[in-house]
């Protein structure tokens, strides 16, 4: 399998559970819900998407030939030290190129996988730390993972209806862009106690 990867970098997860975390992130290009062209984006399935996940020209991207050289790639980046070795998978869609080659050449390097995944493809078997984030007006295929992360607000999503999901967190996440996000979603969660807060904290700090 070829992989096709945006870019690659070092930073700390700024979403979610582990947020604060130290991790290679490992982009993918491509998406199911979005070509990725902004002329395409008012018809698009997802269309509040934060990402440029198009082609294999971002910082450390290119085409790896084979699970190990993309592995060696990942850990190059994290650099020494064997402890709490973490590698957030997401894209673009993860699951559209993800297999069980590369989920085991990063397990076999120390790497802890965590997947961020819209949920509309099955995830693979063996990830360490499935995120979830449902998008409005598509089937969610994967209801079972680790945390699920609802961009608020939403049109078209009943968060009552997500509850009974089977996943240890529930957070809800404002949408960057649109004004009043941030209080709809501290809204939700006074609302619905079930939901946590969940702030895109490396856009605060300045990290990619
Ligand atoms: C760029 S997506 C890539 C992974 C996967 N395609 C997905 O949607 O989960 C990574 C995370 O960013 C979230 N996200 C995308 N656009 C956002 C926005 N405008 N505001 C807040 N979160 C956003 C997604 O919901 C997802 O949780
Ligand atoms: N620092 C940082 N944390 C993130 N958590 C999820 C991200 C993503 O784009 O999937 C992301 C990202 O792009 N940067
Ligand atoms: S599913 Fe994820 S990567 Fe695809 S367009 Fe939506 S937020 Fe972006
Ligand atoms: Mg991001």
């Amino acid at each position: 399998m070829t992989y096709a990867v945006k870019e690659c970098f070092l930073t700390l997860q700024g979403e979610g559970v582990q947020t604060g975390s130290r991790a290679v992130f490992l982009r993918f290009a491509g998406c199911n819900l979005w070509s990725g062209r902004e002329t395409d984006r008012a018809t698009a399935q997802c269309r509040f998407c934060d990402t440029d996940f198009v082609g294999t020209d971002g910082v450390n991207g290119g085409k790896f030939v084979s699970a190990e050289a993309l592995a060696d790639h990942v850990e190059r980046l994290w650099g020494e030290g064997s402890e709490r070795r973490l590698v957030v998978v997401t894209g673009g869609e993860p699951m559209l190129q993800l297999d069980s080659p590369l989920i085991d050449a990063l397990h076999a390097r120390g790497l802890r996988v965590a997947v961020e995944s819209n949920g509309t493809l099955a995830a693979t078997p063996g990830i360490d730390w499935l995120c979830i984030s449902p998008k409005a007006g598509t089937e969610v295929v994967q209801r079972k993972g680790d945390e699920l992360k609802l961009v608020w607000p939403q049109a078209g999503i009943d968060p009552a209806a997500l509850e009974d999901w089977d996943f240890a967190h529930f957070l809800v996440q404002p949408m960057d862009g649109p004004a009043g996000s941030v209080e709809a979603a501290i809204a939700l969660v006074m609302r619905r106690p079930r939901w946590r807060l969940s702030l895109q904290s490396h856009k605060v700090v300045g990290l990619a």
